[in-house]
């Protein structure tokens, strides 16, 4: 059975449809690159997923429909990394990532009592390995952007959910965080777990995803693996570009090059 299943998934807002009968699967142990233009749609896919968005199709984790499941179970299952930088409280990055571990609490007016053992050593490990542990006492509104986006990466990891929906988690990050960042899902899905990971990197998405899911103005366009999906014919129609791919070390580097035909309207 796949963690994910996604049928026929419809999105639409303000009257207008974003998203048209996408499906796709997220096997145990599979990362899983979501991959298209400005608009086409991606972040909404992972909204939708997030339960954050009326949605028509279904969405099923483990075989449940995820609009059925309670809030916080659905909160244990997948942890999901928002685009948006909502950070406006000058709260601690040790105070960010802790907040990862509500699910796991009582409600706080019940009171929940402190962090247990668990909880610290998911928080600790969570910023060990997005490199924000000599981070950990400064407030999030000081930090810098990649700073930032590695703090709100590690709140996701330390909910330790079976299933990270991460939408451009590498977009404000230097090369090498980009490469850690990405190793880090990489080796998050060595555990059985799943990721769908939101890229603009195409070098990155070659790499280290299994498969790919390509989208454009709502709609599928390609799924499979990366050689199977970044192929002149896809990037030139999708993104209207023309890219220089080649191997380096046994995996594919793709490297968008010039604008192919007019812009797309
Ligand atoms: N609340 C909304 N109401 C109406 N249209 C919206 C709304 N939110 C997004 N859109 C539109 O939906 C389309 C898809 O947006 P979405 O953010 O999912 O794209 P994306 O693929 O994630 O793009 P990007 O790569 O720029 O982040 C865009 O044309 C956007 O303008």
């Amino acid at each position: 059975m796949s963690l994910l299943e996604v049928s026929g998934l419809d999105v639409v807002l303000g009257g207008k449809p974003l998203v048209r009968g996408l499906s796709f699967t997220i096997g145990e142990g599979e990362l899983l690159g979501l991959i298209g233009p400005n608009g086409a749609g991606k972040s909404t896919v992972v909204k939708a997923i997030a339960q954050l968005l009326d949605h028509g199709g279904e969405i099923r984790f483990r075989g449940r429909p995820l609009n059925a499941m309670p809030a916080r179970e659905r909160a244990l299952c997948l942890a999901y990394l928002s685009q948006e930088d909502p950070l406006q409280w000058p709260i601690s990055v040790r105070d960010l990532v802790g907040l990862g571990r509500h699910p796991y609490r009582g409600s706080w007016w019940r009171g929940a009592g402190g962090p247990r053992k668990g909880d610290l050593e998911a928080i600790e490990s969570a910023m060990r390995l997005t490199d924000v542990w000599r981070l950990r006492e400064r407030r999030v509104t000081q930090l810098s952007g990649g700073e930032r986006a590695r703090a709100r990466l590690a709140r996701v990891l330390a909910v330790e959910a079976p299933l990270i929906l991460a939408d451009e988690p590498v977009a404000a990050l230097d090369p090498r965080h980009q490469l850690q960042v990405m190793r880090l899902l990489r080796s998050v899905c060595q555990s059985g777990r799943g990721v769908l990971v939101v890229l603009h990197d195409l070098t990155l998405a070659s790499r280290f995803c299994d498969r790919l899911v390509m989208m454009d103005r709502g709609e599928l366009i390609a799924t499979g693996t990366p050689s199977e999906v970044l192929t002149a014919e896809n990037l030139a129609r999708t993104y209207g570009v023309r890219a220089v791919m080649g191997e380096h070390d046994g995996q594919g580097y793709v490297v968008p090059w010039d604008t192919s035909g007019p812009m797309r309207s």
